[in-house]
C-alpha cells in the first residue's frame, strides 16, 4: 500500500518541489536501477513520471480548497437552524453552507494557481442572495467563509460581501470541450446534509473536455467500510478525503489530514457476492429497476442507500461493487455531480458508464447527455452488469406497455 504523508490543508508545494514529491505514489523497487535498463520499462517510468508531474499543484489546491470547505460544512452542519433552509427554484433546499462552501473553493482556487483564464462550473449562483431579503444570509456567509478562511493562519486576508458574491458567481462557466474547467459541487447530497446524513464536497478539474483530477470531501463517511459496518472497527472515526489524478491511482485520508493511502475497488467477479449502492432519495433514482437488475445477477445482499458522490468514494474503495442510478426519465444529470466521482473510480480500477456502456462525456457543458442512467463497477463485473441492466430496462418498458 502506498503511503503520503501529506496533509490536505497543507500550503500547496512550490513548483520546483513538484517533481520529486510526486515520487512516492509508486513503490521505489518498481523503478529501481536493473528496472531502468529495460526499454520498455524505461519508457514506462518516464510517461509514469511525466503524469505524476502534471496537475501536482492543482490536485494540492483541489485538497486544500475542499478540505476548508468541508470544515465550513462541517461547522454548518452543527449548528444548523431551520432559517438557513431556503428555496431555489426547483425547491431542493440549499443553506447558507452551499453557498459557503463554493465561496471557499473559488476564492482558494484562485489563491493557490493564479491565472487569467479562471473557470469555474459550479452549481450555485448569487441571484437569491442579491434579492431583498438576501442581505442576512450573505453577511452569515461571509462571516463563515472568513472564519473558515482565517482558521489555520495560511490566508491574511479578509473578504467582502461583494467578494463572496463574486466568488459564487465565477461558478457560471459553461465548461466545454477546450480549456480547462473546474467543476464543483459545493455540497452534494444537500438532503443528506439537512438530514445529518451523508454529503461531499465535489470538485474536479477538466481538461480538454477530460476529468483529470477529482477530490471528494467527505465529512460524515466513516473511515471503515460503510458496505459491512460489523466488521470493521475504525466506524468511530468519520470525514474521508479521495483524491485522484489521471494515471497516477485514488488515494484516501482522513480529512483532518492522517497519511493518504492507495486503494482499489473490490475485485469479486462473481456479481452474486456483490453489494449494491443506490441514492437514499427515492426521486433521485428508480429503486424498483435496480431491484429488478440485483434480482437478475444474484445479488444476495440488500441495497446500501446513501447520499452524494461518497457512494464513489466507498466503491473505489471496496466497501460494495455496484452503483446504479437511474433518475426517472426527463431528469439531465449535471456534470458536477459525477465528474470527481468517477475518476476517484477510476483510477481505483473501476468503470462508470451510461446504461448503454458508453463513456460518460463531461465535454458538453454543463449538463452529461446520457443514455438512461450511470453504472459503475469493477471492470470484470461490467459486462454482466450491462446485460443485466438491458434485460431489466426492456422488462420496464413491456410492463408498460401491458399497462
Ligand atoms: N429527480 C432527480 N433525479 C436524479 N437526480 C436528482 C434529482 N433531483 C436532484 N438530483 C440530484 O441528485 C443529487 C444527489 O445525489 P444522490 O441522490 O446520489 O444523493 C443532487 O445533488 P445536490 O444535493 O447537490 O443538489 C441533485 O443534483
Ligand atoms: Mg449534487
Amino acid at each position: 500500500m502506498a503511503i503520503m504523508a501529506l496533509n490536505p490543508l497543507a500550503r500547496v508545494p512550490k513548483p520546483h518541489l513538484h517533481f520529486s514529491l510526486s515520487i512516492p505514489h509508486r513503490s521505489s523497487s518498481s523503478f529501481s536501477r536493473q528496472s531502468l535498463l529495460n526499454p520498455s520499462r524505461r519508457r514506462r517510468a518516464a510517461s509514469f513520471m511525466a503524469s505524476a508531474s502534471l496537475y501536482h499543484k492543482e490536485l494540492a489546491a483541489a485538497k486544500r480548497a475542499a478540505s476548508l470547505a468541508a470544515r465550513l460544512c462541517q461547522a454548518v452542519q452543527k449548528a444548523i437552524l431551520i432559517s438557513d433552509v431556503q428555496s431555489k427554484a426547483d425547491k431542493s433546499p440549499v443553506t447558507v453552507a452551499d453557498y459557503g462552501s463554493q465561496a471557499v473553493v473559488s476564492l482558494v482556487l484562485k489563491m493557490e494557481l493564479p491565472s487569467e483564464s479562471f473557470s469555474l462550473v459550479a452549481e450555485e449562483d448569487s441571484g437569491d442572495l442579491r434579492n431583498d431579503g438576501g442581505q442576512d444570509t450573505l453577511k452569515r456567509i461571509t462571516k463563515l467563509v472568513n472564519d473558515t478562511l482565517s482558521m489555520d493562519g495560511t490566508y491574511n486576508i479578509t473578504v467582502s460581501e461583494e467578494d463572496v458574491l463574486a466568488a459564487i458567481d465565477s461558478g457560471k462557466s459553461e465548461g466545454g470541450p477546450s480549456g480547462q474547467h473546474w467543476v464543483l459541487d459545493p455540497i452534494d447530497g444537500t438532503k443528506g446534509f439537512l438530514r445529518g446524513d451523508q454529503y461531499a464536497i465535489a470538485l474536479a478539474l477538466l481538461d480538454e473536455g477530460k476529468v483529470v483530477l477529482g477530490v471528494l470531501a467527505c465529512p460524515n463517511l466513516p473511515l471503515g467500510s460503510i458496505g459491512n459496518p460489523d466488521k470493521d472497527t475504525s466506524q468511530n472515526q468519520t470525514g474521508c478525503l479521495f483524491s485522484a489524478k489521471i494515471g497516477c491511482g485514488t488515494d484516501m485520508q482522513l480529512l483532518n489530514g492522517s497519511t493518504a493511502n492507495r486503494i482499489h475497488v473490490t475485485s469479486i467477479e462473481n456479481p452474486a457476492d456483490a453489494s449494491i449502492f443506490e441514492s437514499y432519495e427515492a426521486a433521485h433514482s428508480q429503486h424498483d429497476l435496480s431491484s429488478s437488475i440485483a434480482q437478475k445477477l444474484g445479488v444476495r445482499a440488500p441495497p446500501v442507500r446513501i447520499d452524494s458522490q461518497a457512494k464513489y468514494g466507498a466503491l473505489a474503495r471496496g466497501d460494495g461493487a455496484i452503483y446504479l442510478r437511474f433518475p426517472r426519465p426527463g431528469y439531465r444529470e449535471k456534470i458536477w455531480d459525477h465528474a470527481a466521482g468517477c475518476i476517484v473510480v477510476s483510477e481505483a480500477g473501476g468503470v462508470a458508464t451510461d446504461a448503454a456502456g458508453n463513456d460518460l462525456d463531461f465535454s458538453k457543458g454543463r449538463y452529461l447527455d446520457l443514455d438512461t442512467g450511470i453504472v459503475v463497477t469493477n471492470k470484470k463485473l461490467m459486462p454482466s452488469l450491462l446485460n443485466a441492466v438491458q434485460h431489466a430496462l426492456k422488462e420496464q418498458i413491456q410492463n408498460a406497455a401491458l399497462l
